[in-house]
């Protein structure tokens, strides 16, 4: 069989985009106007103007002009970003049975092969299934069964931060990995775990790549994914297929080490042996269904390490930048839990202050700052415009965490806006807006919110967190630059032991001790 030239497979997909424009189904909405926004140009619509970094910020400028709903084209879909809390509720959590399907990344899904993650399944029993086996993983009850998984890797980040305080943010990235990894598998922390560990960063910072919408024409022109890789201009077949490899050594060697554990009866408790029990004690005939598992443990990881490495770095940042918050949250915690030992989740209630920082760091800066794309079911009526069957939905939950109507003074760090003032209403909690929306909404988001506060708390409690010093002792300034992707990140700060743990025996005695839960 003969193999159609690139230039045919580009011209028979814009002779497909056309007829589907002049033989596609009126719906009885289709009178209706699109949602506002920058005009687009004819076939390639607003491709010139979407940014291809940092993109919530642009987006929240044209929100100025636009308002809260608008509308772009690029090549024919239709992309429809919200910018407010109410629009995204009535969209996404009212209507969520029509607004909860993922578009398509065919660059991901099909080339890259990571069809089996929930982030990306469209709506379907696939989809139900998997969501109902991470509701029973992580409600608040559930996440409470990783407490300890949470304590011991947090105290192996407290030790790794004391002995080698300038590489603090490979700690929190290491830790932050491998404690996935330990409640994932059970692998305690040492060099399979590390191996793990780097599997993962490297089949994910592929995704995040992949992730970046118009980094890939394929996305846009699906049909693409049929050009050979040996032909000239299909360099991303050759991409795909690497990073498609990566994503199956993530899931695949951990899988198949605890399988043989499993096999000889010596697998240590983990979220996949309990899959594996799970899927045993449901089927007739002792089989399982290993790629829904693998899929499972694959998606927590993907969804669970970068989201919270990311808020630990921004809130580092905050503390280095605010110097007098800082005190003010280790004075509470030293007036509550003393030196005799380190923060646990039974003081939570007591820090009030704590509470607030947390609070602060995830609206700051959150790390997915305009959440995970939605698709559009069926067309859908809103405030008088036509959301279009296909439109794939943006929540730019940045501009919502910055939005005056919510906060004074967004761009400033300050917990101090979390105090419950007597008469006034409290403000937005930004849960409420970081986690999603409708059936999507974060699976892991109880889990996240233990898992951040108890590192936040112990670091604090710990250390004191300032800027870094170079070779020559200067100060060095962080750039507090935020680096764009899937998830957001930004660099460095420095830690120092704080003077009452260096002198509290107890404090030393918890970090040395192996059997810490
Ligand atoms: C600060 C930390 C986190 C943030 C800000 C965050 C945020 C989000 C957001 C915005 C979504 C998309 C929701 C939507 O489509 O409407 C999402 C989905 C998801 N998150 Fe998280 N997340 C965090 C931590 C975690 C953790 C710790 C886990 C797992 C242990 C996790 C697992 C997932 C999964 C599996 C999905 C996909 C759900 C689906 O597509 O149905 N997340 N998260």
């Amino acid at each position: 069989m003969s193999l159609p030239s690139l230039g045919t497979v580009l011209v028979a997909s814009a002779l497909l985009l056309v007829l589907r424009f002049v033989f596609r189904k009126q719906s009885p909405l289709s009178r209706l106007p699109l949602p506002p926004g920058p005009s687009p140009l004819p076939v390639v619509g607003n491709i010139k103007d979407v940014p291809t970094s940092h993109e919530w910020i642009t987006y929240a400028e044209w929100a100025k002009t636009y308002g809260d709903v608008m509308h772009i084209s690029v090549l024919g879909k239709s992309l429809v970003l919200l910018s407010s809390l109410e629009a995204a509720r009535d969209l996404l959590d009212k209507k969520s049975a029509v607004t909860s399907d993922r578009p398509r990344f065919t660059m991901i899904s099909d080339l890259m092969g990571w069809d089996w993650a929930v982030q990306f399944m469209g709506m379907g029993p696939r989809f139900r299934r998997s969501r109902k086996a991470l509701h029973q993983l992580l409600h608040p009850q559930a996440a409470r069964d990783f407490y300890g998984a949470i304590r011991k890797g947090t105290r192996s980040l407290l030790r790794d931060i004391l002995h080698d305080p300038a590489h603090f943010d490979h700690h929190l990235r290491h830790h932050s990995g491998g404690m996935m990894m330990s409640i994932l598998y059970g692998e305690d922390e040492g060099p399979v775990r590390d191996q793990y560990v780097v599997k993962a960063e490297e089949a994910v910072s592929g995704l995040v790549e992949a992730g970046n919408v118009g980094k890939f024409l394929v996305d846009f022109i699906p049909l693409l994914k049929y050009v050979p890789e040996w032909m000239p201009g299909a360099g991303f077949q050759t991409q795909a297929r690497i990073w498609r490899q990566m994503a199956r050594d993530m899931i695949e060697i951990p899988y198949k080490n605890l399988q043989a554990a499993y096999d000889r009866g010596i697998a240590p408790p983990s979220v996949t042996t309990q899959l594996i029990n799970q899927e045993l004690q449901q089927s007739r005939d002792g089989s399982k269904d290993t790629e829904f598992i693998m899929g499972i443990t694959g998606v927590l990881y993907v969804g669970g390490a970068d989201t919270a490495l990311s808020a630990l770095i921004t809130f580092m940042l905050a503390m280095v930048l605010n110097p007098e918050k800082q005190k003010r949250a280790q004075a509470e915690i030293d007036a509550v839990v003393g030196h005799d030992r380190l923060p646990d989740f039974d003081d939570r209630s007591a820090l009030p202050y704590m509470e607030h920082i947390f609070s602060e760091v995830l609206r700051w800066y959150p790390g997915v700052p305009l959440g995970v794309p939605h698709r559009c079911m069926e067309d859908i009526e809103y405030k008088g415009y036509r959301i279009p069957e296909g439109a794939t939905i943006l929540v730019n939950q940045w501009a919502i965490l910055h939005d005056e109507q919510h906060y004074d003074n967004p761009f400033d760090f300050n917990p101090d806006r979390f105090v419950p003032q007597e008469g006034a209403s409290a403000p937005l909690d930004p849960r409420e807006a970081s986690f999603g929306y409708g059936r999507r909404i974060c699976p892991g988001r109880h889990f996240a919110d233990d898992l951040l506060w108890l590192m936040l708390v112990n670091i604090l409690a710990a250390f004191d967190i300032s800027k870094p010093v170079n070779a020559d002792g200067k100060v060095v300034e962080p750039s507090g630059t935020f680096i764009s992707g899937l998830v957001t990140a930004l660099n460095r700060s420095c830690a120092g032991l704080r003077r009452g743990m260096q002198t509290s025996p107890a404090f030393w005695s918890l970090l040395n001790d192996d059997v810490l839960y």
